[in-house]
């Protein structure tokens, strides 16, 4: 029997749809949706009926209906830390997403969405959401009882390449150890022991800078930042989410406008060397997490696409183990395969315990 699965990945700029005929892609499409669109919505969580109706006309126009899938699969967005895995979507979940949810970030939208265009008819899934937690006691602790660390990261493409990889090593990836850089418009470096995500970088707040985001800040001065009177908590916020990293100090979120400009630009040419650099020494970190048991080292997202940017991060970080290059993303891939293996019975969808 063949399954047909609807995918849905709304991202920051643009929604990705593709329909999967079991492991086959038979259509992709990624909807841009333009500054002047977004601004209309100044709550990302507005945007839900804008984003609905652009993933109902791409789906109309290649002629599918909302009654030729099997299942939706839909990107999981910031529910409260969980552990890997598809989840059922229900009533409850998308009531978190879409009331509270403490950070608004667009992949709230994808289940909420998928909920509704199924209308019960057939079941929404959400594989390795934003929210993935599987870290150990000790990657908790910040320094300050009142603040926690937050597994927040690009799990889902994480883990997807963690399977390509193993796959290529003839290995079972929950027996393998590896450090993964998602380098994409934010940055999420994780280890991987066995399988389990037990440390990674909360992909807005910390971890080294990248083209849109600030990654870690010197905490002193963002306090004397804060209070300075200059800036209200939205400002600042945009600092270091959309307005922090290459568009800083270059203007850019684009790497490969970056590179070009360093080719005859010092000062390009030492943010971009500077932006390998805090990800090396991230990476460099999350070997030691795994005590220097590492079977591979893996680059990817969109920034992987430049072998100018990933031979400046192999220059440090070679030596620690081999060194795989998985450019872009799978996520569409990823959360078919998700929801296939449960249409399939080979994995049981998991039940959100609710909050
Ligand atoms: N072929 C390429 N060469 C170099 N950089 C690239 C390439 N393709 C995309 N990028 C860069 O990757 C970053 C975006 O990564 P991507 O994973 O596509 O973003 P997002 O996080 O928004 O999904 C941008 O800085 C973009 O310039
Ligand atoms: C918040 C972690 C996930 C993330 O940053 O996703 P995007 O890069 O797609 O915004």
């Amino acid at each position: 029997m063949m399954y047909r699965i609807f995918v849905i990945n709304p991202g920051s700029t643009s929604t990705k749809v593709a329909v999967y005929e079991d492991e086959e892609c038979v259509y992709a499409e990624k909807v841009e949706h333009s500054v002047q669109d977004l601004e209309k919505f100044p709550d990302i969580m507005d945007q839900y009926l804008f984003r609905k109706d652009n993933i109902l006309s791409a789906l109309k126009k290649v002629g599918f209906h909302e009654e030729d899938f099997d299942a939706i699969a839909a990107r999981g967005g910031i529910l409260p830390p969980l552990e890997s895995g598809t989840y059922l979507v229900d009533e409850r979940m998308v009531d978190y997403l879409l009331h509270k949810s403490p950070v608004k970030h667009v992949s709230n939208l994808a289940a909420v969405i998928a909920f509704e265009i199924a209308k019960g008819r057939i079941p929404v899934y959400i594989t390795d959401p934003v929210s993935v937690d599987e870290m150990i006691p000790e990657a908790r602790l910040s320094g300050i009882p009142e603040i926690e660390r937050k597994s927040l990261s690009h799990a889902l493409n994480i883990r997807a390449v963690c399977r390509k990889v193993a796959k290529m090593l003839e290995k079972d990836f929950n027996q393998l150890n590896f450090v993964v850089a998602h380098l994409g418009g934010g940055i999420s470096v994780a280890a991987i022991r066995n399988g389990r995500m037990i440390d990674v970088n909360n992909a807005n707040d910390e971890g080294p800078f990248s083209p849109e985001r600030t990654g870690e800040l010197p905490v002193g001065d963002v306090v004397r930042m804060c209070f300075s009177g200059k800036y209200t908590k939205d400002e600042l916020k945009k600092r270091y989410v959309g307005k922090g990293g290459l568009v800083a100090y270059l203007g850019t979120n684009d790497l490969r406008e970056a590179l070009k400009r360093a080719e005859k630009d010092d000062y390009a040419k030492l943010i971009v060397e500077a932006m390998a650099y805090q990800i090396a020494k991230e990476i460099g970190g999350m070997c030691a997490v795994l005590c220097g048991k590492v079977d591979g080292i893996i680059l990817t997202g969109g920034m992987a696409h430049s072998e100018k940017f990933t031979e400046m991060i192999k220059a440090y970080v070679y030596k620690f183990a081999p060194i795989f290059i998985v450019p872009g993303e799978f996520e569409l891939e990823a959360l078919a395969l998700g929801a296939l293996r449960v249409l399939r019975g080979e994995e049981t969808a998991k039940r959100w315990g609710g909050s």
